[in-house]
């Protein structure tokens, strides 16, 4: 079974039926509020960076940097390179396509094409990236500088998010190394999902990507600042996000939910989308290495707060994971 790319250049009028979701799964974006993400500056002092990222994450579970150390001349070409590539002709992009989730480099549509009844309305390309060198030959070779753009800004987001890995680790009351020892170091995996989301006829119906949380530790998300679509879960209520120009937003991913013993929980967060506007959002996962154990830092379990998840390997939730439909009840909830 192959799903259809959207990536077509084919403005579609109708929202073909099986994109349509039932009445009570829709977007209902006239109860969407909006209210800023916390914008966390990490040129400031290290004890103020600690307060505000503990703070962001119990109370947003998300946050946006800047001054991360990424040039704005870098994210501004990696979504140039990204559009360049969804507007590659059809034939040139199925070279790369699969539905098989364990693939290490595949373009793809909706989610989990093979599990899921309704279709989101995105294609997405899947690449793993690090180590680089071990994957960086089969990434796509169209467009000719696709290679060279990508690597650059894998290696330093991979930067910012060990960096932040380390100031979360503190700010949870752990040793600074304790994330990253437990995480396996350098072994720790890194996944980029390049998002894109064509204009859709009815975008009331349907979905960029339903909501959910990240399977990994941390996401740094690139997102376009003149086309907004990212939508986070606070107190019950769906807030639109409205990135600020060169920064990039940080999400909580189930792992850090299950080290922190719950202390600090994964966003659920969707992608809606619009009618006019293409959209591109450039997810970069940072994932336990496969064999990293994941179990409650026993420094924050006690008798009154006893562990609320088993251990298990990253191995063993990334299949479990992929087994599902996006959709379904917290991956995490299986691991009590
Ligand atoms: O497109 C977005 O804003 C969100 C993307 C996302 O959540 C994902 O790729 O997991
Ligand atoms: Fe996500």
């Amino acid at each position: 079974m192959s799903g259809t790319l959207l990536s077509t250049g084919v403005r579609y009028h109708n929202l073909p039926q099986n994109y349509i979701r039932p009445q009570s799964q829709r977007p209902q974006l006239s109860q969407v509020v909006s209210q800023p993400v916390p914008l966390i500056d990490l040129g400031g002092s290290e004890d103020e960076i600690l307060r505000q990222i503990d703070e962001a994450c119990r109370s947003f579970r998300c946050f946006q940097v800047i001054n991360h150390g990424i040039l704005p001349e870098t994210m501004r070409k990696v979504t140039e390179i990204a559009r360049e590539f969804f507007h590659l002709p059809i034939e040139e992009k199925m070279k790369y396509y699969s539905d098989d989730p364990l693939k290490k480099m595949r373009l793809s549509t909706s989610s989990n094409i093979r599990k899921e009844k309704v279709h989101n309305w995105r294609d997405y390309l899947r690449l793993h990236c690090h180590p680089l060198e071990e994957f960086v030959n089969d990434w796509p070779s169209t467009p000719s500088s696709f290679k060279d753009v990508v690597s650059t800004y894998c290696k330093e987001v991979r930067e910012l998010g060990l960096k932040l890995l380390g100031v979360i680790s503190e700010s949870l009351g752990l040793e600074r190394e304790y994330i990253e020892k437990v995480l396996l170091g350098d072994e720790q995996g890194q996944h980029m999902a390049i998002n894109y989301y064509p204009p859709c006829p009815e975008p009331d119906l349907t979905y960029g990507l339903p909501a959910h949380t990240d399977p990994n530790t941390l996401t740094i998300l690139l997102l376009d600042h003149q086309v907004p679509g990212l939508q986070v879960l606070k107190d019950g209520k769906w807030i639109a996000v409205d990135p600020h120009p060169n920064a990039l937003t940080v999400n909580i991913g189930d792992q850090l939910q299950a080290l922190s013993n719950g202390k600090y929980k994964s966003l659920w967060h969707r992608a809606i989308v619009n009618s006019n506007e293409e959209r591109i959002s450039v997810a970069s996962f940072i994932c336990p290495a496969n064999d990293a154990v994941i179990a409650p830092a026993k420094k924050l379990t006690s008798e009154e707060t006893p562990a609320i998840y088993r251990s298990f390997t990253y191995d063993e939730y990334y299949r479990r994971f992929w087994s599902r439909n996006l959709d379904e009840e917290n991956c995490l909830d299986l691991f009590k």
